[in-house]
């Protein structure tokens, strides 16, 4: 990524942001409430576009996991992984069961986890897209200490294996391999245009 300004309903929000991100390596973004996390992540997701700046090398290789986990309540748990494998052509759920700590839970309903059991498998969908670039927005939002562990667990395995991580997060995750990013030097000045709009 260079030189990328992001912005929300036409207001910059970072500017000037320049990351590179190579097989097996992660990014952990920093900063607080409101900064700018979730819109840059969006926007290297291809969910909206750039207002200046490059990405490179993103498109078609990016698994996106946003706050919410995305799930078909009225599917259980391997139906849910099960379709989202097959959307990306594949078939393999079984090491992503086993990895989120799904497999006593396979034939409930997604509609019937608790909120951790739903965020473990909205994780577990990402390691069913077999896409190489993870892009996560607080991804342990609801998870236990051990289920954290258990994340932490798959990123790497994930990063061991070539691919690559963006995660926005205000804990530690205990990724060593783990690079921080802070874009709070990177918020956009105060635009005139974004306080004169008296009319709104
Ligand atoms: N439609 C919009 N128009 C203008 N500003 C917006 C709009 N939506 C969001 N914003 C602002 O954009 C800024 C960046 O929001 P963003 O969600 O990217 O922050 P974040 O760093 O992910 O925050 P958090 O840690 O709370 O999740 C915030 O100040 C937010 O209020």
């Amino acid at each position: 990524m260079t030189d990328l300004t992001v912005s929300r309903g036409g207001v910059p929000v970072l500017e000037g942001v320049s990351f590179d991100l190579a097989p097996g390596e992660a990014l952990v973004l920093r900063g607080p409430n409101g900064s700018g996390k979730t819109t840059l992540l969006r926007t290297v997701a291809g969910l909206q576009p750039a207002q200046s700046g490059r990405i490179d090398g993103a498109a078609d290789r990016i698994a996106y996991a946003a706050h919410s986990d995305g799930l078909k309540a009225m599917m259980t748990v391997t139906e849910n992984l099960t379709f989202w494998a097959n959307v990306f052509g594949r078939h393999d759920i079984a090491s992503a069961l086993r990895d989120f700590d799904l497999d006593r839970l396979d034939d409930r309903l997604a509609g019937a986890l608790s909120a951790g059991q739903k965020r473990r498998l909205g994780l577990a969908r990402l390691m069913v897209t077999g896409r190489p670039v993870w892009v996560l927005d607080e991804p342990t939002v609801s998870l236990d200490a051990a289920s954290v562990a258990l994340f932490a667990r798959a990123v790497r395995g994930h990063l061991a294996g070539g691919g690559s991580a963006i995660i926005a997060t205000h804990i530690d995750l205990c990724i060593p391999e783990a690079a921080l990013l802070d874009v709070t030097p990177f918020r956009a000045a105060p635009r005139a245009a974004a306080h004169d709009e008296a009319f709104l």
